[in-house]
């Protein structure tokens, strides 16, 4: 498998681009004419500067408007393929994407275009060059790569195959697996792209939304089973037309694009074993347990303030690290790490954004098939120096700037409390959490793709739809993504301004962060009790809300008398039951909630979030973020 990625995916000049996608690991590029055509270098400059990268050409495209014409018009689109074979020779490639035609008086019939395309493989051929025939989406005559192969099959020459793009196939809903009617030597060219499902014109749909596969919901992976089960062993290219890609980094995105060709050419080898395409071993998607911890960089009074939070909340400090300035805070399976060192990565992390979580570890079945498979996803190693007696805990750099460390019980990593720590206090009666429900992530809604397709190519876990929540001052779209068994749930929130409280946050904690930690309960009125009994403050919610509540659901007036009373807000649905509050906001903005599910309730409790968002910027001014 030869991996390549199309020029017009990701933004920068041509020379930005080519660093970028060789960095990521990409064997060549799809150079687009456009970008051909703007660089000042000549064809043959530009050839070799892109192999000065070690990079190869496997396609030129496209070439519009070939098929179907007649007199004039004809002759001139095969005096236009001419001059573009002369240019692709300079340039050192020798593929050529021709998509179907759109042009007002190109003329239909597959007879018609299968001559066509004989003529122009007899002129094709002394150049060395393969052409490919794309049905674009919208082509005028041909609108489907089954009558793409069709005109291929009966234009009967070596020189000329079938091109076949994901978005244009799926798009149409054309069932892919079609594809496996193609005889693998007569597919010239693979491109692929994934998209959300938007109601919307074809052509505009995919010039502005395809994304990376995995980061859409059309069915990629079935498609490129397909397309491996005919025997193809070609090149596989990404082609994304994406408006927020064209204003992103380069060196991000094209990062994201090899971590989605590697990903999905894993879930194909897994699916249909018997292909003839080599694609690397790696380890499956990671299965966790659950978060074994969330880590604070802190200092100074912030750190009081989280000391007193916690104690309030119910924790303990249940152990102080043997050589470091590190504390372990405990409450069910839950812990809290506070690290207070004045070097290393936490002090960093502090100094660059305050009192926030800077590392998170997972509970996972192998910590070293973990960072293997990180490793060919394209994610970076994090390595400290560990002193003497201290375990090397694997783990990888993550998104926005923190660190994610992996334990297991397999090789002994989750002793790493009883070897590193040294007990303290006893642990007193708890306030009743017994684990994390969720890491909630802030990040800007640009990055969001990037980041869910960090966790979903590595995890095992499945992302939810995108929902809105609306902020007063902006609006913050949300996704979850959840293990198989609701063990590890990581919703991403993506904000749009810095006026939202997502956004304040965003901005205080540069590119994005774990905005908040939720503990489950089996009792909330219970913990509700034990913390109050703690002088813990909870985020008071108004009267109206609690009217509300009343009219919306069946509740006795004495449950809603109490969950007024500590300020617990509610929500249902077909499945179950919801209880969740929140401690009010601290640092720059970084907050914690306590949740209750009863019964297959699988959601966060949506509805409430523009009140628990209004509350927030009441207590703390509208910047939603507390004065330090
Ligand atoms: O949007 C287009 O015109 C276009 C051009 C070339 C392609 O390969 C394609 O998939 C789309
Ligand atoms: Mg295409």
């Amino acid at each position: 498998m030869k991996t390549s990625i199309a020029t017009v995916s990701i933004s920068g000049t041509l020379r930005e681009k080519l660093a970028a996608i060789a960095k990521a690991g990409f064997d060549g590029i799809e150079i687009f004419e456009q970008d051909f055509i703007a660089d000042e270098g000549s064809a043959r400059e530009i050839g070799a500067m892109i192999r000065d990268h070690g990079l190869e050409i496997p396609l030129f495209q496209p070439f519009r408007d070939f098929e179907g014409l007649t007199g004039d018009l004809r002759r001139r689109a095969f005096d236009r393929a001419r001059y573009k074979f002369d240019t692709m020779a300079e340039l050192g490639t020798d593929r050529i994407l021709i998509c179907s035609t759109c042009h007002p008086q190109a003329l239909g019939g597959i007879d018609r275009a299968a001559a066509d395309f004989a003529e122009l493989g007899e002129i094709a051929r002394p150049y060395g060059i393969q052409v490919g025939y794309e049905a674009l989406a919208w082509g005028r005559h041909v609108n489907d790569h089954r009558d793409a192969w069709e005109i291929v099959r009966r234009a009967d020459h070596p020189n000329v195959g079938v091109i076949l793009d994901s978005f244009h196939t799926l798009a149409r809903r054309i069932d892919p697996d079609t594809i496996r009617r193609i005889p693998g030597d007569r597919i010239t060219f693979v491109q692929l792209a994934d998209a959300p499902l938007i109601d919307m014109d074809l052509l505009y749909w995919s010039r502005h939304f395809r994304n990376m596969p995995g980061e859409g919901d059309l069915a990629v992976a079935d498609f490129m089973r397909a397309v491996a089960a005919t025997g193809y062993d070609g090149w596989i290219s990404l082609e994304i037309f994406n408006d927020q890609f064209r204003g992103g980094r380069p060196e991000g995105l094209a990062r994201d694009g090899h971590r989605s060709l590697v990903a999905l050419m894993d879930d194909v080898r897994r699916q249909e074993p018997d292909i003839a395409a080599t694609v690397p071993a790696l380890p499956a998607r990671v299965a966790t347990t659950g978060v074994s911890f969330v880590e604070f960089a802190t200092r100074g009074a912030e750190a009081d303030a989280l000391r007193d939070l916690l104690r309030a909340m119910g924790f303990a400090q249940v152990a102080r690290h043997v050589a470091k300035s590190v504390t372990l805070w405990q409450q069910g399976d839950i812990r809290i790490i506070l690290n207070e060192e004045t070097t290393g990565f936490a002090d960093h992390a502090w100094t660059a954004r305050g009192t926030g979580i800077c590392d998170v570890g997972l509970s996972v079945v192998r910590a070293s098939d973990t960072v293997t498979r990180a490793q060919a996803l394209g994610a970076e190693l994090f390595h400290q120096p560990v002193g003497p007696g201290e375990f090397d805990i694997p783990a990888i750099r993550s998104v926005g700037a923190s660190v994610l460390h992996f334990i297991d019980e397999e090789t002994g990593l989750s002793k790493v409390w009883q070897v590193e720590f040294t007990p303290i206090d006893a642990p007193e009666p708890d306030a009743g959490l017994t684990r994390i429900d969720h890491l909630a992530e802030t990040m800007s809604y640009d990055e969001m793709l990037s980041w869910s397709l960090f966790y979903t190519t590595l995890f095992d876990l499945a992302p939810s739809p995108l929902a809105d929540v609306i902020d007063p001052d902006g609006l913050v779209r949300s996704q979850a993504l959840r293990s198989p068994d609701g063990a590890l749930r990581i919703t991403l929130n993506g904000a749009e301004t810095h006026r939202t409280l997502a956004g304040a946050f965003l901005a205080e904690s540069f590119g994005g962060a774990v905005q908040h930690v939720a503990f489950a309960c089996d009792d909330i009125l219970a913990t509700a009790r034990a913390m109050g009994d703690r002088a813990f403050a909870p985020l008071p919610m108004t009267e109206n809300y609690y009217r509300d509540l009343a009219a919306r659901f069946d509740l006795s007036p004495e449950t809603l008398a109490a969950l007024k009373a500590h300020h617990i807000l509610y929500d249902e649905d077909a499945q179950g039951r919801f209880y969740q509050f929140y401690a009010r906001p601290f640092g720059g903005g970084f907050f914690f909630e306590v949740v209750q599910r009863v019964d297959g309730y699988d959601g966060y409790g949506g509805p409430n979030a523009p009140f628990r968002i209004a509350a927030q910027k009441r207590l703390t001014g509208t910047k939603g973020v507390p004065t330090r």
